[in-house]
């Protein structure tokens, strides 16, 4: 199938979508005719500027309010259309597509929409030209493709066939069992477009909400095996219609939107056997069992700060490596690097962002073949000198700049310890009971969550959580969690629209996207924090209001209500599963640690983000509450 993208997806002008269309390396390219009447050239100009660029126009569009209009307003759109054919000759593009009418004016009646495109096809035919029609879900007449199909069919032109946008589609559920019996040759586009379960009416839905498909919720594998069964092999095209992709970076978006190409068609030929003779077949997504390691890029000051409060959290230097200012700070089964080194990666990253997160590890199956993945899906390689007789840790671009290291046993990675680091001491400290990292947490900017929401699911056999909409003092958070099945990976994605929530403030004290905390699991939080405070780690205070109301939400006792009072530390239930959570106070830079107990609990404490998130708020704003 050839892989297109309408200009309507990307943000800028016509040059800059069709350069980053073509950075993105897609064959073709849909031009929406806004795009095109506000380039500043002529069509011809665009057309060299396109071909120039090794594309291909295949498709002008949207033509509207065509079908069923009766006179006088039914000779206009015939000439209207003529003039459309005179942009497209000139544009080098031999397909208009046409979407139902949604005119007042216009008249219902399958005979009569079907004689309109008898007669389109002829004036199209003419010039050499097709015509398209698709069913856009809020049609006056005409919102099913069913209906659209029993035009096209009656139509009995060569020059007219069938659109089928998936968006359309699936937004009403319509059953997919007709597309199965429509020849794959009547089917001239396929256009594509996930989005989100959302209770709203179709045209607002479809034009701010659609995304590329996997970011969204519709079932498009199974509009793909319908589309699969008829043997279609044509034009397969991403028309999303989106206020972030609007404001996004067009060459992000692009590359965004043709990984879900790769990965649509990957999972098709997974279920079918339907190979794309120019895609290769993608290694597996990687199977994930956990973070291997945590690398913070730190200064001489920083790393002092840095390892006080590891030390305090119960961590102990259990390595140094090699030939660097890097070293390994360990508890259980968590690995957290602390790299001061003066040079590469790491001291750059600590140069623009301060004491961060400049890499995450997962241990993988496979790691090469997981970068092996990561390459065909688009995604961009990293590799820096490592010294002599040290590992080269597999590892791919990711948010904000950071790195996604892969390590696994097959390969051997998991030897990097001890072959690049020098045992610091004993395994027989005691720690503070942290026995693994249970969730990552990243703040980035809302234009970029679905970029990072795509980025993993793409590359990781993980599930996405629904979005959850976080009430910060300071505005709206979204948060979205990634996780493996075992819940041995748990990823959450934080974004939101107002500058002053806690994760957009982190944003701009970090001049980026990253890590903005970690927790860290305990098989018993109340021993974990009476070993944190004696060890002078200070907690996040929370209010006294909310454990009042704990007392009579929950059914704990007063006894254990009190204890978590004393400890600060939040507390959730679901069922039979229980979930207590206590933070660190805010590091320099923004970063912040939790530590969290979980029993048999699947979720993050969603009820209790906006208790934590005032309390970090009271802390960091600049004006004290006032006193009493
Ligand atoms: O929102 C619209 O008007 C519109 C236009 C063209 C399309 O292909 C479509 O699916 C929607
Ligand atoms: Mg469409």
């Amino acid at each position: 199938m050839r892989r297109a993208i309408a200009t309507v997806c990307l943000s800028g002008t016509l040059s800059e979508k069709i350069e980053a269309i073509a950075a993105a390396q897609f064959n073709g390219v849909e031009i929406f005719e806004n795009d095109l009447l506000s380039f500043n050239g002529t069509p011809a100009e665009a057309r060299r500027m396109i071909e120039g660029l090794g594309l291909e126009t295949i498709t002008f569009q949207p033509f509207r309010d065509f079908e069923g209009m009766p006179e006088p307003q039914r000779s206009k759109v015939f000439a209207r259309a003529e003039r459309k054919f005179d942009v497209m000759e000139e544009l080098g593009c031999d397909l208009l597509m046409v979407c139902s009418n949604v005119s007042p004016d216009s008249l219902g009646g399958i005979e009569r929409a079907a004689a309109d495109f008898h007669e389109l096809g002829e004036r199209a035919a003419k010039r050499g030209m097709r015509v398209a029609f698709e069913a856009l879900s809020w049609g006056r007449h005409i919102h099913d493709y069913r209906d659209a199909w029993e035009v096209v069919r009656r139509a009995n032109h060569p020059a007219v066939g069938l659109v089928l946008d998936s968006f359309h589609v699936l937004a009403r559920g319509t059953d997919l069992s007709a597309i199965r019996s429509i020849p794959a040759d009547r089917i001239f586009l396929v256009q594509m477009a996930d989005a989100p379960k959302l209770d709203m009416d179709y045209l607002s839905w479809s034009r701010h909400y659609r995304c590329f498909p996997g970011q969204g919720d519709l079932p498009i594998d199974d509009f793909m095996l319908a589309l699969n069964a008829t043997g279609f092999d044509g034009l397969l095209s991403l028309e999303i219609f989106n206020d972030r992709f609007r404001a996004g970076s067009a060459r992000s978006v692009a590359v965004d939107g043709h990984r879900s190409l790769i990965v649509t068609l990957d999972e098709l030929r997974r279920r079918t056997g339907a190979a794309s003779p120019d895609l290769p077949a993608l290694r597996p997504k990687a199977a994930c069992s956990g973070v291997e390691f945590v690398e913070f890029a730190v200064d001489e000051r920083g790393a002092v700060d840095l390892e006080r409060t590891l030390s305090g959290l119960g961590f102990r230097k259990a390595g140094i490596h090699r030939s660097k200012a890097v070293t390994r700070w360990r508890q259980g089964d968590i690995n957290i690097v602390v790299n001061a080194d003066k040079e590469g990666f790491a001291h750059s990253f600590n140069i623009t962002h301060g004491t961060s997160v400049c890499a995450l590890a997962l241990r993988v199956d496979d790691a090469p073949g997981t970068v092996e993945r990561a390459v065909t899906l688009l995604d961009q390689p990293f590799q820096q000198p490592v010294g002599p007789g040290e590992m080269n840790i597999p590892a791919v671009r990711g948010l904000g700049g950071s790195l996604l290291y892969f390590v696994d046993h097959k390969t051997g990675l998991d030897r990097l310890w001890d072959v690049d680091f020098q045992s610091a001491e004993g395994d027989d400290f005691t720690g503070a009971g942290l026995n693994s990292v249970d969730h990552v947490s990243q703040s980035m900017h809302y234009d970029e969550m679905l970029t990072w929401l795509l980025f993993y699911t793409s590359l990781l056999d993980v599930r996405k959580t629904p979005v959850q909409t976080v009430i910060d003092p300071g505005g709206v958070v979204q948060s979205q969690a990634i996780e493996t099945q075992d819940g041995s990976l748990r990823l959450i994605l934080n974004a939101s629209q107002s500058q002053r929530t806690l994760s957009s403030r982190f944003l701009s004290d970090l001049f980026g996207s990253g890590v903005q905390h970690i927790a860290l699991a305990t098989g018993n939080i109340l021993a974990t924090v009476e070993r944190l405070k004696a060890n002078g780690i200070d907690l996040l205070p929370i209010p006294e209001n909310y454990y009042d109301d704990l007392e009579v939400r929950t059914d704990l006792s007063v006894e254990d209500v009190e204890r978590l009072r004393a400890s600060n530390i939040l507390y959730d239930k679901e069922g039979a599963a229980e979930y207590f959570q206590a933070y660190t106070r805010t590091m320099e830079g923004g970063f912040f640690f939790e530590i969290v107990e979980r029993r048999s609990y699947q979720g993050y404490g969603a009820v209790n983000a906006p208790i934590r998130l005032a309390s970090q708020t009271h802390l960091t704003s600049v004006t004290a509450p006032p006193e009493l």
